[in-house]
């Protein structure tokens, strides 16, 4: 696919916003301001921004041991284009399935040799075995080619698909941990973080990105779109930034952790999507003609200002769904299905456009700015994340919003 390898390619994810292909050019600073003024960022940034959701009410044996857990979870981090079939079997969406498999995978670990969450567990984990983990049937019925009335099951549909994705994901993880020496996911990582960096300073971003984007197939977030190179890294991104969100205010510090606090979003479906029914990614101008029409209606400037003005539902802090912990009631509908590209396309902008919000609201001037609002000079990239992620949950005119899908991939 490319001459680099990932390693030296990864060098430029931080300029990766010159190479990002169109549309990036299409966010304006009107956009932008309408929705960082609007009642609906105003009215819920503080409280929706903060929830983390990473501290499992589980009972480690050590700090390696939820290290582990939480790194094995990042890695699952994905099955969003499996959305609309897991909440027909299941009734939750994409990261509440993946939250309760790692937790089954925790219990229904005996230490030792067959612990699931360890190199060589990882290895061994059949469909089989992710299906019943994970509570999804894998199986669809037809009728019987020559008895009348008479149905068969086998192997197939969405959640077998999805179920093939995750095992192939932790088999060939854990082979290649079992490969170096590594005990588990955990152990690389922890390796990763206080190893002596040639510089001699301390771990950065880049040094714990570049590891696992080495080491590591379901962490090599990155394509060739238009001759160009987009880097999206979102698992690995939130790995990082997940374990300082856990670990970064323990006293005494557990293990070095690097900042986060300027790392790109972790664009997935969920970000460009949400941006593009808030006004603030506009695809008219895109240079894919086939992908302008793929949300019609969602720049209407009446459907983006009804979203931005407070919700209905959610007078002021009351009613709120905090996100991940009630199913939701209604099915979603399933969003339009992009080719590989073209997700790459909008993830990549949504990359782009949460640094402009970001460096917009950077450049506020504070006396500008009304008492009680002066906060939104210092918003960060990862807050805004997790606000657009938390926020697609938090009302119902939101929960009904369409997200792309893509199937078929590991990296969202
Ligand atoms: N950009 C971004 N994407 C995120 C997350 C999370 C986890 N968030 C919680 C954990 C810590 C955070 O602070 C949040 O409280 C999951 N996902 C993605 O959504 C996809 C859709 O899932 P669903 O809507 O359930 O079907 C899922 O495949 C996964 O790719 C995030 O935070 N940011």
């Amino acid at each position: 696919m490319q001459s680099e390898s990932p390693a030296e390619s990864f060098g430029k994810l931080k300029t990766s916003s010159k190479v990002l292909p169109s549309p990036q050019s299409q966010v304006t600073d009107d956009a932008v301001k309408r929705l960082l003024f609007s009642p609906s960022f105003l009215n819920t940034f503080k409280r929706v921004s903060i929830k983390h959701g990473l501290h499992f009410p589980l009972k480690f044996p050590s700090v390696l041991s939820e290290l582990n857990f939480l790194s094995v979870l990042c890695l699952l981090n994905f099955a969003s284009g499996y959305r609309v079939p897991l909440h027909e079997q299941t009734g939750r969406g994409a990261w509440d399935n993946v939250r309760a498999l790692v937790f089954n995978m925790y219990l229904s670990s005996v230490t030792g040799q067959g612990d699931l969450l360890s190199a060589k567990g990882m290895k061994n984990l059949t469909p089989q075995q992710i299906a019943e983990l994970m509570s999804v049937k894998i199986y669809v019925e037809r009728p019987h080619e020559t008895l009348p009335g008479v149905t068969v099951g086998e192997l197939g549909g969405h959640a077998y698909d999805l179920v093939k994705l995750i095992s192939t994901t932790l088999n060939e993880t854990g082979e290649i941990l079992e490969r170096s020496g590594m005990p588990d996911l955990g152990s690389f990582v922890l390796q990763s973080l206080t190893s002596k960096r040639s510089g001699g300073g301390d771990v950065t971003v880049d040094d714990v990105l570049n590891d696992l984007v080495s080491a590591f197939p379901a962490f090599r977030d990155m394509a060739i779109v238009d001759g160009r190179p987009v880097y999206c890294f979102k698992k690995a991104l939130f790995l990082v930034h997940g374990l300082t969100l856990r670990f970064g205010s323990s006293s005494p510090p557990t293990f070095p952790l690097p900042d986060t606090t300027k790392v790109p979003v972790f664009s997935d479906n969920v970000l460009p999507s949400l941006l593009i029914h808030l006004g603030v990614l506009d695809l008219s101008g895109v240079k894919d003609v086939a992908l302008r029409s793929t949300f019609p209606n969602a720049a209407n400037d009446a459907n983006v200002n009804a979203r931005l003005a407070v919700s209905k539902d959610t007078p002021g802090m009351g009613a709120a769904v905090a996100p991940g912990t009630k199913p939701e009631k209604a099915l979603p509908k399933e969003g339009p299905v992009l080719t590989s590209d073209q997700a790459f396309i909008l993830r990549a902008a949504a990359v782009d456009a949460c640094e402009k919000i970001v460096e917009y609201a950077h450049r506020l001037d504070e006396t500008s700015l009304p008492d009680g609002n002066k906060w939104i000079k210092d918003i960060t990239l990862p807050e805004l994340d997790v606000w657009l992620w938390a926020v697609a949950k938090d009302r119902s005119d939101y929960r009904e919003l369409e997200r792309f899908v893509l199937r078929d991939t590991v990296f969202f």
